[in-house]
């Protein structure tokens, strides 16, 4: 960050457009780069592809002028993507009820509109230099954490064991290749390698490689030269660049196309890079992880995967195993997750009941810990008792629960067949024509079954 410009990268979010222009203005002055946008429906996208150190959120767009209630969505939005991002709301109405529910939320100050200027600045100094609330809560959870890793929840033996080569690499800048499911910790495990290496410092880039356009790839991860294509208005850097002397994180590498790979090996083979329209090269000094869930041994085999790309990148291979594979850890991990979203929602403390958990631990988690973290927050967010019963959790199919729906008392087929008749009817009400049609048999079968059954 240059001397004189104290702020980062900043997003600014409002329909206005005056306000918008003066903002870039005055933020310019300060700012590393500010990024204006009118329309909020582009926030995920522009989270998804760009780093912002902080954003100034509107409260109000035009489609809801007054209530705040879009800000709160998207306030509510951009925490959701991203807990430690930095947000500063906007409110040209003083209200300091909403305001307050902002703040409640995770945002980290507001401001009103028409603001002044010398306020603004130091408003967003302080944001920016202040720990994120999602950070603040994270370390009082976790300093309540026993564990090697904070953060991390789980200690049975598959993690331990990425827990101590994680120790082992962290300090080194080999290139690390996280492999795993979706959902399985990779972007967090990624993190924890980039705050226990030397770089902690530095800046932690992520790239969703899956989200960028083969159009824009070149331009997302090099930058770009002024007027180098129709929508290049200033010049920008790339994603490498922003990483200098931190560590770059490229997310979902399996989804590459051949071309895009052989530019990708390019630049991490000469460790420069040169922005689109401009031949000028630019050294860059980044440590390298990258993640897929995906098998790039079986990609190489293929030929759809290069193997000189995995072999940059593989020096060392974490493999994180499905939540399934592991059930060991998901006693721990719901406990963490009830106290988190107890404490979010503002709820009394809840425990969860032995025949939840033994149902937690029953299902196959096809989206491993997201969705575990999903179903706990969902659950504790709809109950209003002190204990999370297993029907609390009844939204989780398990393959048990579904044994259970077909099971029959005995196998002689002539039962079978009447119980089943019977409950399609039951199930349209004796409407004929519909469960004839579910039973896969025309009316007239139907009627004669009926009939045969004395039902
Ligand atoms: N061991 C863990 N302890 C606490 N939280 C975890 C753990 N593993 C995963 N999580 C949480 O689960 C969610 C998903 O994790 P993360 O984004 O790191 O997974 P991922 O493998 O990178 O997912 P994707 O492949 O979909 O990008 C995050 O909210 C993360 O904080």
């Amino acid at each position: 960050m240059a001397a004189d410009k104290v702020l980062g990268r900043i997003l600014m979010v409002d329909d206005d457009e005056d306000v918008l222009f003066a903002g870039k203005m005055l933020l310019k002055k300060h700012a590393q780069e500010v990024t204006i946008e009118k329309n909020p429906q582009k926030i995920p996208f522009l989270l998804n592809n760009y780093q912002y150190d902080l954003i100034l959120l509107d409260m109000n767009y035009t489609d809801d002028t007054a209530s705040g209630k879009e800000g709160i969505y998207w306030l509510e939005e951009i925490l959701d993507r991203q807990p430690n991002a930095k947000v500063v709301m906007i409110t040209a109405f003083g209200d300091v009820e909403l305001a307050v529910k902002s703040l409640k939320i995770g945002a980290m100050d507001f401001v009103v509109k028409p603001w002044e200027n010398a306020k603004l600045i130091e408003t967003l100094k302080s944001a920016q230099n202040a720990e994120s609330m999602a950070a603040k809560q994270d370390v009082e959870e976790e300093s309540q954490e026993e564990g090697p890793m904070k953060g991390i929840v789980g200690s049975g033996e598959s993690l331990r064991e990425i827990f101590s080569i994680i120790d082992k690499i962290a300090g080194t800048d080999a290139n690390v290749l996280i492999l795993g499911e979706n959902g399985t910790g990779k972007e967090l495990i990624a993190k924890a390698i980039h705050e226990r290496s030397k770089r902690k410092e530095k800046v932690f880039v992520n790239v969703d490689m899956g989200a960028i356009t083969e159009s824009l790839f070149e331009s997302e991860l090099f930058g770009h030269k002024k007027g180098s294509f129709t929508d290049a208005h200033e010049d920008r850097k790339g994603r490498f660049e922003l990483a200098h002397d931190g560590t770059l994180f490229l997310d979902e590498i399996g989804n590459l196309s051949l071309p895009l790979q052989a530019k990708l090996l390019t630049a991490l083979q000469r460790r420069k890079v040169s922005r689109v329209g401009d031949h000028k090269e630019i050294d860059v000094n980044i440590r390298l992880i990258a993640a897929t869930n995906g098998s790039l041994h079986e990609m190489v085999e293929d030929k759809t995967f290069r193997q000189d790309l995995l072999y940059r990148l593989n020096t060392v291979e974490i493999r994180l195993p499905a939540l399934r594979e592991r059930k060991e850890d998901i006693e721990e991990l719901a406990k963490f997750f009830v106290k988190r979203y107890c404490k979010k929602y503002d709820k009394k403390s809840k425990q969860l009941q032995a025949g939840a958990l033994a149902k937690l631990e029953e299902y196959a988690w096809p989206g491993n810990v997201r969705e575990l973290q999903h179903a706990i927050e969902r659950s504790v967010i709809m109950c209003e008792d002190q204990f999370l019963r297993k029907e609390d959790f009844s939204f989780l199919r398990t393959e048990a629960s579904d044994r259970h729906d077909m099971a029959f008392d005995n196998y002689n087929l002539e039962e079978i067949e009447r119980k089943v008749i019977q409950e399609a009817l039951d199930k349209y009400k004796g409407n004929i024509s519909k469960a004839s049609r579910e039973l896969g048999i025309t009316r007239a079968a139907l009627y004669r079954r009926l009939e045969k059954h004395g039902i």
